[in-house]
């Protein structure tokens, strides 16, 4: 079969942090329609890495294409508009608002109404209203909670909050879907639940790049996986491979790669 075409490359990034290199010459590919998953010990440098893709951090030197147009300069509201969303670690919801608001919102930030538009409720608001709030509907659906569209977001289980983060950024429309830490704080049956989302996700037609401590996650859901460890690609290959890549051992396990094997 042949390998599908890069959605988003990551050459040769290399971002400092005054006398701390978090990133030190990163090359790897997000190809279409994939799941990725980067993972690494505590440090070694993901969240820089999925910040610096995000618009967060700028690099120190190297390049990130997404789509094939350079991300240098962008700012975060100009890479949404590309097609990249993405997930916290920490939860950010508008508590306040309702479920279907939240998602709402998501959509609004990739609509293409004007101000003025909008303002004046202009038809081509009204259609793009309506289209949204079906969008989102659906999308409450695919993750599991539209029956709680009505609800405060604040009064879901921390799961719930977790899937409607998921559906928020889905809004956006996305080409590539970024969820750091999505499984942070589940408890089994929900790691399981979260892998079937996953992969509704991806059949969506939804690149996703997952960044998470969890292993039995990792190994069951992704495609291939990016390993770092102190700023650096140590490995890159199928669950399998990783599984039994000696140096990824030794990383997870602190001990010399001799040792290890
Ligand atoms: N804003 C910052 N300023 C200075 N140093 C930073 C900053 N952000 C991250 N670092 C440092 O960069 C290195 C990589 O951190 P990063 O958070 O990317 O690792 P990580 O792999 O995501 O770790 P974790 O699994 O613990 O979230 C660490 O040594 C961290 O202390």
């Amino acid at each position: 079969m042949p390998e599908a075409r890069a959605l988003l490359e990551v050459d040769n990034a290399t971002l400092r942090f005054g006398g701390l290199t978090a990133l030190d010459q990163v090359t790897f590919d997000i190809r279409e329609g994939e799941i990725l998953g980067l993972i690494g010990p505590n440090g070694a440098g993901k969240t820089t890495c999925f910040n610096a893709m995000t618009g967060v951090y700028q690099l120190t030197s190297g390049q990130i294409r997404f789509d094939g147009d350079s991300l240098a300069g962008r700012k975060r509201h100009s890479i949404t508009k590309l097609g990249m969303a993405r997930t916290f670690q920490n939860i950010r919801l508008f508590k306040a608002m309702t479920v279907l608001e939240n998602v709402m919102v998501g959509a609004d930030a990739h609509s293409k109404v004007s101000f003025f538009e909008a303002l004046f409720r202009m038809p081509r608001h009204r259609r793009t209203e309506a289209a949204s709030l079906a969008r989102a509907k659906e999308l409450l659906d695919l993750v599991g909670i539209k029956a709680r569209h009505d609800e405060l977001a604040t009064n879901l289980s921390y799961g719930d909050q977790r899937r409607l983060e998921i559906a928020r950024a889905m809004a956006t429309n996305p080409k590539l879907l970024c969820l750091d830490e999505p499984a942070a704080g589940f408890n089994p049956a929900e790691k399981q639940r979260l892998m079937e989302l996953i992969r509704k996700v991806r059949d969506q037609g939804i690149t996703v790049l997952l960044i998470e401590h969890d292993m039995r996650l990792v190994m069951g859901v992704t495609d291939r996986i990016v390993v770092l460890e102190f700023g650096r690609k140590i490995a890159e290959g199928t669950p399998a491979e990783i599984r039994d890549n000696p140096a990824v051992i030794a990383a997870y396990l602190g001990v010399d790669e001799e040792d290890a094997s």
